[in-house]
């Protein structure tokens, strides 16, 4: 059996629009290297982290996290290195931290000879998740390990119900440069929803899945509003509703912030449009002084690959 596995760890957009912390899809075009050794000495080491300052102890790392949770848990008579190469920059909105957490134990899962499923995987990935967020959601977690969109069913017990994906569904991502921690953008929220707007929002959340069943481009469209979380977190963004006017404008299915942000998603039908709307971003913070990227990326039903 193999000692040394190399993943790539892909980003995703958790709570497209209306979904708060259950909705989530994965991309295809970013996305993390990893790579997770056994080793003889017992215990987890992060040998090496690029791409990003992020820490290398342990416990300081969200892949460490995750990993020592499920090493703790299942007590193995070997050690693991992980390595990580970080092309998502922490803070992004496009799960920088949920590609690691989910990376390191999905390694340590096959070069153990898979003893644990999906759903255990995501048990020990939320504890890594934590560690960023300041709160056990699995809504980033999940598309990074089946691909595709999923639903969050419940966390405790792990529960994902996996989500069709409609064949010409693309993403657009513009992601600013600056860093918007999960933390931050989850304590600026509310305790209490009016309930006109939850009512709006179960709506939503609702139709958007029976639309990615049917593959129902207007119900979908229809669908991708967020009455309760969008408004106030907005305002992190520069520019977020130009951005979203100017998506709409050019052909975007929906547009909405992508995770906690600052990256904004909009989905399109067809890559045709999606040109469009990566152009009608481009347009809104080219004379900005704003530095970002823009990501054209199809769904990626897949998830985590094998290098
Ligand atoms: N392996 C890691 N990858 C990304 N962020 C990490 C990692 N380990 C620790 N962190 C910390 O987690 C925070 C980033 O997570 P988060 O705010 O959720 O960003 P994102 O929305 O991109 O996932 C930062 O404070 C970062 O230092
Ligand atoms: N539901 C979470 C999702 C965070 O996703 P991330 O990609 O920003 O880590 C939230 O919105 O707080």
């Amino acid at each position: 059996m193999t000692n040394e596995i190399k993943l790539f760890t892909p980003a995703t957009v958790a709570n497209v629009a209306c979904g708060f912390d259950v909705l989530g899809f994965c991309l295809d075009t970013i996305g993390d290297e990893m790579t997770v050794r056994k080793v003889d000495k017992k215990g987890i080491f992060i040998t090496k982290s690029e791409g990003f300052n992020l820490p290398t102890e342990t416990e300081k790392n969200v892949a460490g996290v995750s990993a020592l949770a499920m090493y703790e848990a299942l007590q193995p008579d070997c050690g693991f290195e992980i390595e990580i190469k970080k092309n998502i920059k922490p803070g992004s909105g496009i799960g920088s931290s949920s590609a690691s957490a989910v990376g390191s134990i999905f390694g340590m899962n096959q070069l153990l000879g898979q003893p644990l499923n999906c759903e255990e995987l995501i048990a020990y990935a939320l504890k890594g998740e934590a560690l960023a967020s300041g709160a056990e959601h699995a809504d980033n977690l999940a598309p990074v390990l089946y691909g595709g969109f999923t639903l969050v069913k419940s966390c405790n017990p792990v529960k994902i119900l996996e989500l069709p994906t409609p064949e010409d569904l693309f993403a657009v991502i513009i992601h600013p440069q600056i860093e918007v921690k999960t933390s931050e953008a989850r304590n600026i929220l509310p305790d209490k929803v009016p309930l006109k707007d939850a009512i709006t929002q179960w709506c939503n959340i609702g139709s958007l899945v029976h639309a990615l069943h049917t593959a129902d481009y207007d119900l979908l469209s229809n669908s991708l509003t967020d009455v309760i979380v969008e408004p106030h977190r907005k305002a992190l963004i520069p520019y977020f509703d130009d951005l979203k006017a100017n998506a709409l404008q050019n052909g975007a299915l929906g547009c909405g912030i992508s995770g906690s942000g600052p990256s904004v998603f909009a989905l399109t039908k067809g890559k045709a449009t999606a040109k469009k709307v990566s152009e009608a971003f481009d347009k809104v913070y080219s004379d900005s002084g704003i530095n970002y990227h823009i990501y054209v990326s199809p769904i990626n039903t897949q998830g985590i690959k094998i290098l």
